[in-house]
C-alpha cells in the first residue's frame, strides 16, 4: 500500500506530552480507552482520578480539539486511525457519509453519459438529456457551449449530489463530490487536478474496448496520487460487449488484481440487468429510466454455474489481497457476505484491488449499483491521508485531519472565469471556510476575505454560509494561481501542487484588429490563470506573441474560446514543434572577454568544458552548471555569474533557439582583472564561450517523440500502416479485438500535423487517435539541416532590419 500511514514512533507518548501541557487533572482519561467525542472513560488511578471525572466530562470536547490540534500541528504525532478513533460521533458519522470522488476513463467512454445518470437518479436533475442528443440540450456537465457541439469534454465539472443507499432495509444518506474529467489527453491537467484533490474514483472502461490508451493514461494519474478506484465497465448494450475481458485486461495491463463483483443478464440488445454476486440477487432496472431497482434472490437458470464461477473467483482474488480472507481461504470456508464486502473495501482503499461493476449508462442499466460501491468501497475523507508541509520545521510532511474545528487548510485546485467574476475551487482538508472569513495564501501570505461560499452543479451555484473538512467547494472573489494553499493564518502550511507536464506544441498568435487587443490580453492572462498547461510568452526576438499546450487540440479550442467568448478573431501561425538542442561530444573552452574603450573596460576570462549528460530514466536531464576551480581563480560571485549566463545560454540553444538539454558545463579556472572584472564581464563570457563550444561539441536538434495510440474498424488497419509509414512511425504493438484494431506507435509530432483529417479521410471518419508527449529523440538528419537553415535566415534577417 503506498498511503501508508506514518505510524510514529509513539503515538500514545505525544498524547501524553499534549496531556502533560494540559492542566493534571486531566490525566484521569485513560489512554488506552480515550473516547474524547463520546463518554469519557475512567482511568486506573482510583478516586483522586474519580473526583476529576465530572469536570472532565465537561471539558471534553476541549481536550478532544488539543489533542486534534497538536495532531495536525507537530508532526507526525498521532496516527490517522488514532485520530479518528477519537473524533466524536457526530463528526465521524458526518465524514463517514461523504465521498469525494472522480469520473476518469479513456475518450468517449461514457464518462459524461453515466454522470447525467447519476445526477438523476440521485434528484439533482430531473431529467437526463444525451451527450450529443437529438434534444440539443446537452449534458447537464458539458455546460460549455462547445463542449456541447463537439460532444466531449474540455473542462472537469463539479457537482455534489446525495444518494440514499438502502443497506438491510434502512436509507442510508451519503453526499458525493462527483468531478466528470474530460479524456482527451489534450485536457490532461483536468485529470490531474481533478485527482489532485479526491479521495477516490470510478474508471469507466468501454465493454467492448476494454483498457485502452487513455485507460493507461488516467491509470497512471490515479497512481500518482494514490487514488483508490472502483471499475464500471459501461457500453454492456454494445455488439461485442464482453465485461471480463475487461476485468482481465485490468489484471494484465493495469497490473491491479480486479475481479468482477456482478454478471449480466443478457447481453446486447438483451441487456436487463446485473447479478451482484456477493448475494447472489438479481438487480433489473424497471421504471421509464430505470429508476427502480428490483431485486430479487431468483437467478436465471443459465447464469447459475457462471455466478458461482464468478463468486469464486472474487473470492480467490481478494484471498491474495487481503489477509482475513486468506485465513477463511486456507481454512476452505466461505467468507460471509459481509466479510467479502469488508476485505473489497480494505483492499480497494489500500490501493491492491479494483472492485469491478457493469451496466449500460445509455440504456440506463445498473448505474444505481455502481453507487452504492462508491459509498461502500471508496473511502471517506478521513480515511484518506493528506500532507501538508511544515514551513516552520523544514518542510516536514505534517498530516491534516478532516476534522471541522481544527484551523482551516484548504488547496485552491482549478480557477475559472464565471460571470461574476472569478470562481476558485477549493477542497478543504481541514477546518471549516466560512464566508467572510480571512484566509492566507501560503504562497505569498497575502490575507483575502472570502466574500462567497458556492458549491457548484456544474454551471450552478447555490451559495452556502460555510463548509466543513473534506468537502469541495467555491469561492468568489479570492485572487490567487492554481495549486495555491489557503490557510487560517496559524499554521504555516503549504500543500504540494499537482504535476503539470510541459507544452509540446506551440504557435505564434495575434489579432486581426488591433482595436482587438484590449480583450485578446485579457483573454490570454485568463486562460494562463486557468490552465497551467497553456502558456503564453513574447519572443523578444520576432516580437511575436507565442501560446504553447498540449497538442492542435487543446490550442485550437483557446483560439475558438477566444473567438466566442472574447469576440476576437485571431491569426495563427503554423503549429511549432517544442524541439530541443544537445550537444554529443566532450569539448574544452577557454574564452577571454576583453574590451577595452576608454575608461573602466570588460574583463572575465573562463576555462573548463562542456560534455553531455548521461540520459536519466525519463530521457534527456536538464542541463546542469558545475565549478571545479582550485587556487581561487575566480570568486564566489563571478562563478554565480558565470553559472547565471550559462543557464540563460541553455534556454536559447545556438543551433536553433530551442532550449538545451543534457549538457553540463564546468568552469575549472580563469581570471579575472583587479578593476575591469564584473558579474557582467563573466556572464557574458560565459555565454560567448558556450556558443562557442557549443557549435563544437556536435549539437544535435531534438525532437518530441509521440506515444500514438490509433483505434479503427478492422477494414482500415491497411491504411492506417500506409499512413504511418509515410511518416516513418515506430509501430510498438498491435492489437485486434473482434471490431475494431488498436495501434500504439511513436510518431514525431513534426510528422503528424494534419493527421486527424487524414485519418478521417482514411477510415471514413471511423478513427480515432490520441497523442501522449513519450520522449525526445534526435530528429532526423534532413529535417535538423532545415531547421539550422531556417533559423540562420531569420537571424541574418532581423540583422539586416
Ligand atoms: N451504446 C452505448 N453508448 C454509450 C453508453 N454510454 C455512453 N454512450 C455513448 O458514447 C458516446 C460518448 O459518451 P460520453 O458520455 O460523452 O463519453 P465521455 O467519456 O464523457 O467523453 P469525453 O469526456 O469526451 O471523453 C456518446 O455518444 C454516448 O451516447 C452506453 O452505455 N452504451
Amino acid at each position: 500500500m503506498q498511503r501508508t500511514v506514518r505510524v510514529v514512533a509513539s503515538a500514545e507518548a505525544s498524547i501524553a506530552s499534549v496531556r502533560s501541557s494540559l492542566r493534571p487533572r486531566y490525566l484521569c482519561l485513560n489512554a488506552s480507552s480515550r473516547n474524547l467525542g463520546g463518554a469519557a472513560t475512567l482511568g486506573s488511578r482510583g478516586k483522586g482520578a474519580q473526583r476529576y471525572f465530572s469536570e472532565t466530562r465537561h471539558i471534553r470536547a476541549g481536550v478532544a480539539e488539543a489533542v486534534l490540534k497538536e495532531a495536525a500541528t507537530a508532526p507526525g504525532s498521532l496516527t490517522q486511525e488514532t485520530i479518528i478513533k477519537n473524533l466524536d460521533g457526530k463528526e465521524k458519522q458526518r465524514l463517514d457519509r461523504i465521498r469525494n470522488i472522480g469520473i476518469a476513463a479513456h475518450i468517449d467512454s461514457g464518462k459524461t453519459t453515466a454522470t447525467e445518470r447519476v445526477l438523476f437518479y440521485t434528484g439533482r436533475i430531473n431529467a437526463i438529456h444525451e451527450v450529443r442528443g437529438r434534444d440539443a440540450v446537452g449534458a447537464k456537465m458539458d455546460s460549455m457551449e462547445l463542449e456541447r457541439e463537439k460532444g466531449i469534454t474540455i473542462q472537469s465539472a463539479a457537482t455534489f449530489c446525495d444518494w440514499k443507499k438502502v443497506e438491510n432495509g434502512k436509507e442510508e444518506k451519503y453526499h458525493i463530490n462527483l468531478i466528470d474529467t474530460p479524456g482527451h489527453i489534450d485536457f490532461t491537467i483536468e485529470v490531474e487536478r481533478a485527482l489532485r484533490v479526491l479521495d477516490g474514483a470510478v474508471m469507466i472502461l468501454c465493454a467492448v474496448s476494454g483498457v485502452q490508451s487513455q485507460t493507461i493514461t488516467v491509470d497512471r494519474q490515479m497512481r500518482r496520487y494514490n487514488i483508490p478506484r472502483i471499475s464500471f465497465v459501461n457500453k454492456m448494450d454494445r455488439a461485442g460487449a464482453n465485461p471480463f475481458k475487461a476485468v482481465e485486461q485490468i489484471n494484465q495491463k493495469l497490473k491491479i488484481p480486479a475481479a468482477a463483483l456482478q454478471v449480466p443478464i443478457g447481453t446486447e440488445s438483451e441487456f436487463k440487468g446485473v447479478i451482484d454476486l456477493i448475494n447472489r440477487e438479481a438487480l433489473y432496472n424497471e421504471g421509464p429510466r430505470g429508476e427502480t431497482i428490483r431485486k430479487t434472490s431468483e437467478i436465471p437458470e443459465d447464469l447459475k454455474d457462471l455466478v458461482e464461477e464468478r463468486r469464486s473467483m472474487l473470492i480467490e482474488t481478494l484471498a491474495d489481497v487481503d489477509d482475513e480472507i486468506a485465513e477463511i481461504f486456507l481454512d476452505e470456508k466461505v467468507p460471509s457476505p459481509l466479510q467479502i464486502k469488508q476485505a473489497i473495501r480494505r483492499a480497494t482503499i489500500a490501493l491492491k484491488f479494483t472492485p469491478v461493476l457493469m451496466g449500460s449508462a445509455l440504456a440506463d442499466k445498473s448505474v444505481q449499483p455502481m453507487l452504492d460501491a462508491v459509498c461502500d468501497y471508496l473511502p471517506n475523507p478521513a480515511e484518506v491521508e493528506n500532507l501538508a508541509l511544515d514551513k516552520r520545521r523544514d518542510e516536514q510532511p505534517v498530516k491534516l485531519v478532516s476534522y471541522n474545528s481544527l484551523p482551516f487548510v484548504g488547496l485552491a485546485f482549478k480557477l475559472e472565469e464565471s460571470n461574476y467574476g472569478q470562481l476558485t475551487y477549493i477542497r478543504v482538508y481541514q477546518g471549516t471556510l466560512k464566508k467572510g472569513m480571512n484566509v492566507f495564501n501560503a504562497r505569498n501570505d497575502k490575507k483575502v476575505k472570502v466574500p462567497r461560499i458556492v458549491r457548484m452543479h456544474s454551471n450552478e451555484m447555490e451559495e452556502i454560509p460555510e463548509i466543513g473538512a473534506g468537502e469541495i467547494c467555491a469561492v468568489f472573489g479570492v485572487d490567487c494561481a492554481s495549486g495555491d494553499t489557503f490557510t487560517d493564518g496559524g499554521l504555516p502550511y503549504s500543500m504540494t501542487s499537482m504535476f503539470v507536464p510541459d507544452p509540446v506544441i506551440s504557435l505564434s498568435i495575434k489579432p486581426k484588429q488591433s482595436k482587438d487587443s484590449g480583450n485578446f490580453s485579457k483573454a490570454m492572462a485568463r486562460f494562463q490563470r486557468e490552465d497551467p498547461t497553456f502558456r503564453v510568452h513574447v519572443d523578444l526576438e520576432s516580437e511575436e506573441t507565442i501560446i504553447s499546450g498540449m497538442g492542435e487540440l487543446h490550442l485550437d479550442i483557446y483560439v475558438e474560446r477566444m473567438r466566442r467568448e472574447y469576440r476576437v478573431e485571431v491569426e495563427t501561425g503554423k503549429p511549432q514543434v517544442a524541439y530541443r538542442e544537445t550537444i554529443t561530444q566532450s569539448v574544452k573552452f577557454d574564452h577571454t572577454l576583453k574590451k577595452q574603450t576608454g575608461g573602466a573596460g570588460d574583463f572575465a576570462r573562463v576555462v573548463g568544458y562542456m560534455e553531455p549528460i548521461p540520459m536519466g530514466p525519463t530521457g534527456y536531464r536538464p542541463p546542469t552548471f558545475r565549478e571545479e576551480i582550485t587556487g581561487g581563480s575566480i570568486s564566489e560571485k563571478y562563478l554565480y555569474a558565470c553559472e547565471k549566463g550559462f543557464l540563460l545560454s541553455c534556454e536559447k540553444g545556438p543551433l536553433i533557439g530551442h532550449p538545451v538539454l543534457g549538457a553540463t558545463m564546468v568552469v575549472n579556472d580563469g581570471a579575472i582583472h583587479m578593476t575591469d572584472s564584473s558579474e557582467m564581464a563573466f556572464k557574458n563570457a560565459t555565454q560567448q564561450a558556450f556558443r562557442k563550444a557549443f557549435k563544437e561539441a556536435k549539437p544535435q536538434v531534438l525532437e518530441p517523440l509521440m506515444k500514438t495510440t490509433i483505434t479503427a474498424p478492422n477494414e482500415f488497419q491497411g491504411n492506417i500502416v500506409g499512413l504511418l509509414n509515410k511518416r516513418n512511425a515506430i509501430i510498438n504493438d498491435t492489437e485486434i479485438g473482434p471490431e475494431d484494431f488498436t495501434l500504439i506507435a511513436d510518431c514525431s509530432l513534426n510528422a503528424m500535423f494534419g493527421f486527424s483529417s487524414q485519418l478521417r479521410a482514411a477510415t471514413q471518419g471511423k478513427g480515432e487517435f490520441g497523442m501522449e508527449f513519450s520522449h525526445y529523440s534526435p530528429a532526423p538528419g534532413q529535417l535538423q539541416k532545415e531547421l539550422v537553415a531556417a533559423h540562420e535566415k531569420l537571424q541574418a534577417d532581423r540583422h539586416k532590419k
